[in-house]
């Protein structure tokens, strides 16, 4: 009997267009964990003016980072991720790949996990930064899809793997690797998170926190200084204020002081998407160039880099299948 490997990521829509993109946003942002606004204020804004406005634009945005494949980048990276994390595991692991909205869903992995006999699931959210809106949110997912199973699989989840010392290198490097490859040196590089309303952090989320000390970590194991290796939140969502500062922001503001060359890199993103593609790497780049900067570089999240994969699967052995591993091996 197989050990079963959940792998979760955020999700996206099934396809660029303003249809699929409306299905995909309206479940996301019906999720609690996402939107805490009580749901007599939030369903009327959001079905009266956001599902009505945002999907057009948002599919737009998918389309000009969707390349030639059938699936979104977030997803097509996910499964390449999955396919490297088999592939180290081995027949006593079934790894499949979910995504906490839209396809493939999470109840569908499961349900494949099951089929073929896993009694024990383990399931890895790809964030390396825990948060409600995402690690917390892939739980209630789990917890969801088995409502309504008499016979529920033993289970394990990552809560969080920032910390690991491999995860930390293997930003570094990627962050090494990708400067190698341009013809100048960056005078800043912003290590740019995903935001948050700053009032979850104030009610108790430790996202924040976590995505300081990845920064810290990163800056002790390179040598960049706190002036050289910056941290800021990307991503803003409605009128509230988010967590600080914001990168849209921070670019903007550094031709000004001088700085004209800037990396920006990632580290709360397991794989490239949206968010990375168009916000930074296009968007961000305008807008820094417009500014006044002059040289502007976008590093690749993780992905499927070797060292990702062996990072990966080194926590699913270590911090998720331990002990599990040793009965079936
Ligand atoms: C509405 C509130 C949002 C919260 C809170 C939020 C938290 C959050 N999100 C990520 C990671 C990703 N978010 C992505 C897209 C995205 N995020 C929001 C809103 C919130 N996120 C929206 C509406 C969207 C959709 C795109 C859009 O219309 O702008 C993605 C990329 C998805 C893709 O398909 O490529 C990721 C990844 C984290 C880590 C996080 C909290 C820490
Ligand atoms: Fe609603
Ligand atoms: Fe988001």
């Amino acid at each position: 009997m197989p050990l079963g490997l959940l792998m979760v990521n955020l999700g996206s829509p099934d396809a660029p267009t303003a249809e699929a993109t409306r299905r995909y946003l309206a479940q996301f942002l019906h999720d609690y964990r996402v939107v805490d606004t009580s749901r007599w204020i939030w369903c009327p804004i959001l079905h009266g003016v956001i599902l009505r406005i945002r999907p057009k634009r948002s599919a737009k945005a998918y389309a000009s980072i969707w390349g030639e494949g059938e699936e979104a980048p977030l997803v097509r990276i996910t499964r390449a991720q999955v396919a490297g994390v088999q592939a180290q595991l081995g027949d006593a692991v079934m790894v499949e790949t979910a995504m906490r909205y839209g396809n493939p869903s999470i109840g569908a992995g499961l349900e494949k996990l099951m089929a073929a006999g896993c009694e024990k699931i383990a399931v890895l959210p790809l964030y390396p930064q825990y948060a409600g809106a995402t690690t917390a949110s892939v739980y209630d997912g789990v917890a969801k899809a088995l409502e309504d199973k008499w016979d529920v699989p033993e289970l394990r989840f990552l809560r969080d793997y920032y910390r690991e010392p491999a995860f930390i290198a293997a930003l570094a490097d990627s962050l090494s690797d990708h400067l190698a490859t341009l013809d100048w040196t960056p005078d800043r590089i912003l290590t740019s998170y995903h935001g948050l309303p700053q009032t979850y952090v104030d009610a108790g989320d430790p996202y924040q926190s976590e995505c300081l000390e990845t920064t810290v970590l990163l800056r002790a194991h390179t040598g960049y200084s706190e002036e050289t290796l910056q941290s800021t939140f990307q991503s803003r969502f409605g009128p509230k204020a988010w967590l600080q500062p914001y990168t849209d922001k921070v670019l903007e503001a550094l031709p000004e002081q001088g700085i004209k060359k800037v990396a920006v890199m990632m580290p709360g993103f397991s794989s490239d998407c949206l968010e990375t593609l168009e916000e930074i790497a296009m968007e961000a780049e305008e807008s820094f160039l417009h500014a006044g900067g002059t040289h502007f570089a976008a590093v690749p999240c993780l992905n499927d880099r070797a060292d990702h994969i062996d990072l990966l699967s080194d926590l699913a052995r270590r911090r998720l299948l331990a002990g599990w591993l040793d009965e079936v091996e």
